[in-house]
């Protein structure tokens, strides 16, 4: 598997090793002793799947008390995936990472717990499938508006489809401030 770190602490890319032949491809996209051999050691306790279609942006998500480890991977389509550092007092706090994840490119990202994490989809329908390493606990969710203009993330959509939820979301500096009130 190759790995490759990120510009925010503990955030990495992960290329699992694929196995193709003329019936197509086989390949591991989890082993726990390999991805605790690279720091990944924190126990999944939940699968997720979710469908999107194109246009769709889920995000950007965190919990408060209870922070989720996420590792996320596309078994059908893209999306256009991004992670930001919300914690203010990380040295890369307000920044982010992106990355296309697909079907084609096998490509995972880790994300830490304390992160807040969203992506849109760039392909007719996206299966978006992902381990967390704590439970989900509806009443601590938070959220960061996806359109920040202070995050600079250059969305591959200009109106993409959201939750309600999603198109409610605070903006970090008002989150901040809020949550240090
Ligand atoms: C996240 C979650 C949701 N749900 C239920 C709650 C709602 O009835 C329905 C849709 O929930 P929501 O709109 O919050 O789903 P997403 O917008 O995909 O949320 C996720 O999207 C971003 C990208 C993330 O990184 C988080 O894992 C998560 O926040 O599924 C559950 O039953 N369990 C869960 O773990």
């Amino acid at each position: 598997m190759k790995v490759q770190q990120t510009t925010l602490p503990g955030v990495l890319l992960l290329q699992p090793q694929t196995f193709g032949d003329e019936r197509g491809f086989f390949l591991e996209s989890f082993q726990s002793q390999r991805y605790r051999d690279i720091g990944i050691e924190l126990p999944f306790v939940q699968d997720n799947h979710s469908r999107s279609g194109r246009g769709v942006l889920r995000g950007l998500h965190f919990q408060r008390t209870r922070p989720q480890g996420k590792l996320v991977r596309v078994s059908r389509g893209s999306v256009f995936d991004v992670v930001v550092d919300i914690n203010p007092q990380s040295a890369t706090f307000g920044q982010h990472v992106a990355a296309t994840l697909s079907d084609e490119n096998h490509l995972q990202m880790w994300i830490p717990p304390g992160y807040a994490h969203g992506f849109c989809v760039t392909s007719d329908v996206a299966d978006f499938e992902y381990k967390c390493t704590d439970y989900y606990l509806p009443s601590d969710e938070g959220g960061v508006l996806w359109s920040d203009p202070e995050l600079a993330i250059e969305w591959p959509v200009a109106d993409p489809i959201l939750s309600d939820k999603d198109r409610n979301h605070p903006l970090l500096r008002a989150l901040i401030q809020t949550e240090n009130t």
